[in-house]
């Protein structure tokens, strides 16, 4: 596989345009679907070595196509097939028609499939062409096969799920596997797409990279490929203040945690120094738990101005456990007025529920200089027009937000997407769902602003933070606390 295709993510609609520029390239339409039911069958046969029957059910269009030409490799290999059809095949049109007729021997219709102990389906009813819910001939089927508990094989995603969207359209196949053709689409990524996959397999049908690249967006799987050239460059003469200054703002005396969670968390993360910025009734209590981060005290507006006379203090993270919305506001515009670089979390999102136009206008314009990071809620909280619509898929509510707010947008979750202003984005797919602990997204944006503090432009800051937050929450294994995510965290490999 090309590397650049490893990362790709096209939409069914670009894979459209995709086909249809292959096809005028003088590429044939049934070659690629020769060879994608090929991989198919090679793939069944190689995972299911066992299977005592293929129930290969085919659709009306050319996932159904790629099912025939399954089914013919699958009984030249010598294999049992009984193949069903979804409508009448004798209406199938063009490659579809082409492989139907290719296969020889009997197709039975849909509703007779009767699921038997031994068999292995291999759902070619629909891909990436569903447009609408399943018809109720096709949900019938997926749960006499849900209740038959038998492994299914899916072709290029498994039936119900939405390539764009990952969404269920009325049911959808739980695979084993999934073969999907030149690249992932969102729908293997995104919930609950992603876990109704199974393992994702994809497979080089020839399409050339340059008519993929050409007609692709700007959507990969955040790997350190998209942002390892924007790591801060270690050099010999690095000292601290090279590194940068990360000031974390704390919480009252009740909830100073979740600050120092971010803390050292950015200073674990590569920020040269950080300091927790505390108000002074909670001194007491940061200054019982912190060494190596270093404490001040700032109690109001007066106190944050004094401090941002120092240059050399870039970059902030406001919002774990800061409780206090009204003070969180004031302190966001002295920090934005002052041009400086922000990770707002938390309480510093929901500070905004009732203005977020009045924080989109503080970072508009210039480059990028403030990463948000909501979970599901708190983004409703900004963007309640967005969370609303449920025919954004949430790599393009992440688009839209990142667009309409001038940040680097990480929307979070187990398929956390990142986005940034300019339409460019990231799902990450590292992570561990033992990820969801509390102090969880605190530890993030103290990794985020670690690396706003290097230099790092805001979208490469929040998707290399992302996706090291995921590779600490392996290392730390099942049963992680917060505290050990930040003693798990490595330093980048720059090679690759
Ligand atoms: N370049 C590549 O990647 C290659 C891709 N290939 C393969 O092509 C697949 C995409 O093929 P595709 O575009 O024909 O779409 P597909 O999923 O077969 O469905 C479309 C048909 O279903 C119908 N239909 C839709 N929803 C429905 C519903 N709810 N209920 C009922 N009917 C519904 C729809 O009808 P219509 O909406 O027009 O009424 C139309 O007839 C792709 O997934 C991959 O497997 C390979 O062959 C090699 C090259
Ligand atoms: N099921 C999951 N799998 C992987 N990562 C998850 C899962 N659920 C949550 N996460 C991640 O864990 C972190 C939780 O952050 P957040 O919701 O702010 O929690 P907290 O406020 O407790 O720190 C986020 O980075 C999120 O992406
Ligand atoms: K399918």
């Amino acid at each position: 596989m090309h590397k650049d295709l490893d990362t790709l993510i096209i939409t069914p609609e670009e894979m459209g345009r995709i086909d249809r520029a292959a096809a005028a390239s003088g590429l044939s339409g049934y070659g690629l679907m020769e060879r994608a039911g090929q991989a198919v069958a090679a793939a069944a046969l190689r995972r299911f070595p066992g299977a005592l029957r293929f129930a290969v059910l085919c659709g009306p269009g050319n996932n159904g196509g790629d099912g025939y030409v399954a089914a013919r490799a699958l009984q030249e290999a010598g294999a049992a097939v009984a193949v069903h059809a979804l409508g009448d095949p004798g209406s199938l049109k063009g490659d579809a028609a082409t492989a139907f007729k290719a296969f020889d021997g009997t197709v039975a219709p849909l509703a007779a499939y009767g699921p038997r102990p031994g068999d292995v389906v291999i759902d070619a009813l629909f891909g990436a062409g569903l447009s609408r819910d399943l018809p109720e001939e096709a949900v019938r089927i997926i749960e006499a096969v849900r209740d038959s508990v038998l492994p299914v094989l899916a072709v290029d995603l498994p039936s119900g799920i939405d390539g764009r969207t990952g969404a269920v359209r009325g049911d959808a196949f739980a695979a084993a596997a999934t073969v999907t053709f030149m690249c992932r689409k969102p729908g293997h990524l995104l919930l609950p797409g992603r876990t109704l996959c199974g393992e994702v397999e994809v497979f080089d049908i020839g399409i050339p990279a340059r008519i993929l690249a050409g007609h692709a967006g700007h959507m990969r799987v955040n790997t350190p490929a998209v942002w390892r050239i924007a790591l801060p460059v270690e050099t010999g003469a690095t000292h601290k203040y090279v590194r940068g200054h990360l000031a974390v703002f704390s919480g009252p005396a009740t909830a100073t945690g979740a600050a120092r969670l971010s803390a050292s968390a950015g200073l674990r993360a590569g920020a040269g120094l950080v300091t927790v910025l505390s108000p002074p009734e909670a001194l007491a209590a940061n200054a019982a738990h912190l060494t190596a981060v270093m404490l001040k005290p700032v109690g109001g507006p007066d106190d944050l101005a004094v401090l941002l006379d120092d240059e050399r203090l870039k970059t902030f993270v406001l919002g774990p456990g800061f409780g206090d919305f009204g003070k969180a506001r004031t302190y966001v515009r002295e920090i934005a007025g002052r041009g400086r670089r922000l990770v707002l979390d938390a309480d510093g999102i929901s500070a905004f529920r009732d203005e977020p136009d009045a924080l989109f206008r503080l970072f508009a314009g210039g480059e990028p200089r403030l990463v948000l990071t909501p979970h599901d809620g708190e983004f409703a909280r900004l963007f309640p027009d967005l969370a609303e619509d449920a025919g954004l898929s949430k790599i393009e509510r992440a688009q839209k937000a990142a667009a309409r707010s001038h940040a680097a947008v990480i929307l979070k979750g187990a398929d956390t997407v990142i986005a940034a202003p300019d339409g460019r984005a990231l799902v990450n797919a590292n992570a561990p769902p033992w990820l969801a602990t509390a102090g969880s997204g605190d530890v993030l944006a103290g990794i985020a602003g670690a690396h706003l503090a290097q230099g790092m432009p805001a979208f490469e800051a929040a998707a290399s933070a992302v996706w090291r937050h995921g590779e600490a929450g392996r290392a730390a294994g099942e049963g992680m606390t917060a505290e050990d995510l930040v003693g798990a965290l490595r330093g980048f490999d720059r090679t690759g």
